[in-house]
């Protein structure tokens, strides 16, 4: 889901505020050091610590306008809520939410619950703007490059592990973290830094925080036959965290050197730089490596040197790339065992008995025993799933609440899932896709991992391209490379904007039991439904069925994508923000190389053909099991109304062709509401 950025920007308007007047928050001991990073004459600011006195600042403003503020409209998620708000600036000063025009006469109450949920988050187009023009991206390079004295040597070196880069193979920070200790002749040590602040912000799903524990204890016992420690910090207050790490985690392990692979979210990257900064200033030498892309932002360009934005050009000229320079996809050599006497040292042997927390609050996973089945954790399973993939056949009982990995499945090389990739990516009602989802956000498996195993199936030949499976397969894979490149060429997309900011003020709807109807699966439109449901319960659904539920909560229902882009982000396993953001906006019709607008899926049409069956609607729909032929996919219309009424399932809360006509209308003429158009 989109991340909050509004007041990080120097140049921001917001600045306006008073950048010179001394701000006095007594509670906050760190408050002085900060206000000397806002002032200091000739450095640049530290944008992290700017943030993070804005938020001060607004936090107090809030206070002052207690009066005037909209309940929450969900009571779990106000802790949540408020932190969002401590980023905004008073309301009054023109740093509303803008775009996104919450329209809606009628029902002012439902009105202010809907737009409450996402309003906080979504820039100005000013201040996304000024984030494009020179992303963080792009400084935390430069500052790179400017260089950095030889740090001491220090008496251990530590890898910052992130919840990206969740394995130890092929890790490119942790392989050159180990080479330093190795040089040095000192311990390695790995830290990992839990944030529930930064969980909530970020709109992490508890079931992606579970899967995240669960695969540091897989990675803790790996590590320590390494003679690897892990030490794990909480910060509640992720502002905090650049500054805990550099002047109180490291001088702790006495370590000198930290590496840590890149995240190319807005907020991470700004991160990031602070942590460069604050190293330099306390002769720490932070190393930033690119790692978690095959083909890192800022290798692909138009033949004029340009970012490429759409999609088509991109993926050949990633594909040629890798055609033409294969080293992309080396793999980074594992780190080596730390020598052993570091567990009779005092000064780390205590790290060894550091436990991984069971749960972190706030975020406790009550299908923890199921999700664990569905979704077994380490780089080991993630292999087997892959190895299934490449050289197993589809299996219609996979696409259930069930084990991937169950006994059963046959070889076949002709009729595996990827060769049969083509048709199959589109079919909910077997296991045709690899479910590597979870593994390759949370970086349990790295994408090179994959596509050097889809290599070998082709000679060692790198096939990308429509017309074969794993052609395909490895074109969908280059997706994931797309989106962040996009999110970190044009950092708005994640600042809540629209890449098209000529779609910013569409006229959305806000009626929250609509909404409310999406996110429980009760819409009586069964595919929706069982996709929705499906995402509830395993936090996780196919390609096919989030573009359809997707499209169905933005055309059909005309709700607001962000809307469904912060549901899905809470809700899934895998949620990431370049695919999740890329699919929305995709969707939305206002993404970088988006479904045109006119262009609005039927929902029954793709019901029919992505579920031909019918098997997936029935076993997530119970109400419908016993259906049969087309009343699977439409029991309003196709079942006598007597009979319809006796399965306890909702009647379609919006007709189809009256709101296509709807989102034609307002997608035409943006800014405006078709008059007196009753849809549901
Ligand atoms: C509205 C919407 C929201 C989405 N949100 C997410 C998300 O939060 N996290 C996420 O990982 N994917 C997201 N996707 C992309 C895609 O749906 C999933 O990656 C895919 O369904 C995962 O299933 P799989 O692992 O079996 O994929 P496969 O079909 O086996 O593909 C292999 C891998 O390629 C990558 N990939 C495939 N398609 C895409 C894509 N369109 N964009 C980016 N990467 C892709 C994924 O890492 C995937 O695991 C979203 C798509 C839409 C339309």
């Amino acid at each position: 889901m989109l991340q909050l950025t509004l007041l990080s920007d120097p140049k921001s308007k917001s600045l306006a505020l008073s950048p010179k007047k001394p701000i006095h928050t007594s509670s906050d001991p760190g408050n002085s050091s900060r206000k000397a990073a806002y002032t200091k004459k000739g450095d640049e600011p530290n944008l992290w610590e700017l943030h993070h006195i804005q938020e001060d600042m607004a936090a107090i403003s809030k206070k002052r306008h207690a009066k005037d503020e909209v309940e929450s409209p969900n009571k779990k998620r106000k802790g949540a809520e408020d932190e969002e708000m401590k980023g905004q600036p008073d309301r009054s000063d023109g740093h509303g939410p803008e775009g996104g025009g919450v329209a809606g006469e009628k029902g002012s109450k439902e009105k202010k619950k809907n737009a409450y949920e996402i309003k906080g988050k979504i820039a100005t187009s000013e201040d996304a703007a000024r984030a494009d023009e020179d992303p963080p991206l792009n400084q935390l390079e430069r500052l790179i490059e400017k260089g950095q004295k030889e740090a001491e040597k220090g008496e251990s070196v530590v890898y910052w592990m992130r919840m990206e880069d969740l394995r130890i193979e092929d890790n490119t920070a942790l392989h050159k973290a180990s080479d330093k200790a190795q040089d040095f002749g000192i311990p390695l040590i790995v830290l990992f830094v839990i944030s529930p602040g930064d969980y909530k912000i970020h709109d992490r799903s508890n079931k992606k925080i579970d899967f995240i524990l669960r695969n540091l204890r897989d990675l803790k016992t790996k590590f320590h036959e390494l003679n690897i420690p892990i030490h794990i910090a909480s910060y509640d207050r992720r502002l905090q965290i650049p500054r805990r790490v550099i002047t109180e985690i490291l001088p702790s392990l006495g370590a000198k050197h930290l590496f840590v692979n890149i995240e190319y979210e807005i907020d991470e990257l700004r991160r990031d730089i602070a942590t460069v900064k604050l190293g330099r200033e306390n002769g720490i030498d932070v190393r930033c490596i690119h790692d978690r892309l095959v083909v890192p932002p800022g290798k692909i360009k138009s033949q004029q040197g340009k970012p490429m934005s759409v999609f088509s050009p991109w993926q050949r000229a990633w594909a040629k790339l890798l055609d033409q320079q294969p080293h992309y996809l080396n793999m980074s050599p594992s780190p080596k065992a730390n020598d052993d006497s570091i567990k009779s040292k005092n000064q780390f042997n205590k790290l060894f008995e550091e436990d991984i927390p069971d749960h972190v609050e706030g975020f406790e996973c009550p299908e923890r025993e199921k999700l664990k089945e569905v979704w077994p954790e380490g780089t080991d399973k993630a292999k087997e799933l892959l190895h299934r993939f490449l050289h197993t056949k589809p299996r219609q009982t996979q696409f259930q609440f069930t084990l991937p990995l169950n006994p059963g499945t046959d070889e076949s090389q002709k009729e595996s899932r990827v060769a049969q990739y083509q048709t199959g990516r589109n079919l909910v009602d077997g296991d045709n896709s690899s479910r590597l989802s979870p593994y390759l956000a949370a970086g349990v498996i790295s994408a090179r991992m994959v596509l050097n195993e889809a290599k070998k199936l082709k000679g060692g030949k790198l096939e990308s391209g429509r017309d074969t499976g794993v052609g395909m397969w490895v074109q969908e894979v280059s997706w994931r490379d797309f989106y962040n490149h996009v999110m970190a060429t044009w950092p708005r997309v994640s600042m809540g904007r629209p890449f098209l900011e000529k779609f910013a003020d569409v006229q959305w709807e806000t009626n929250e039991e609509h909404l409310q109807a999406w996110k429980d699966g009760r819409t009586g439109y069964p595919i929706v439904d069982a996709a929705m449901r499906a995402c509830k319960a395993r936090g996780w659904m196919e390609n096919r069925v989030r573009m359809v539920s997707a499209s169905f909560l933005v055309k059909s229902l005309m709700l607001d994508w962000r809307l469904g882009e912060k549901y899905f982000m809470e809700s899934f396993i895998d949620g990431d923000l370049a695919a999740n953001n890329g699919g929305w906006q995709w969707t939305a019709s206002t993404g970088t190389d988006p479904q045109p607008f006119f262009r609005i899926f039927n929902t029954l049409t793709q019901s029919e053909k992505c579920d031909p069956t019918g098997a997936y609607i029935r076993y997530w729909v119970p109400e419908l099991k016993n259906l049969k032929g087309k009343a699977v996919h439409d029991p309003f219309h196709q079942m006598p109304k007597s009979e319809f009424k006796k399965l306890g399932y909702p009647e379609p809360i919006v007709d189809h062709k009256k709101s296509r006509e709807r989102a034609l209308f307002r997608y035409k003429n943006v800014g405006e509401k078709e008059e007196g158009a009753e849809v549901d």
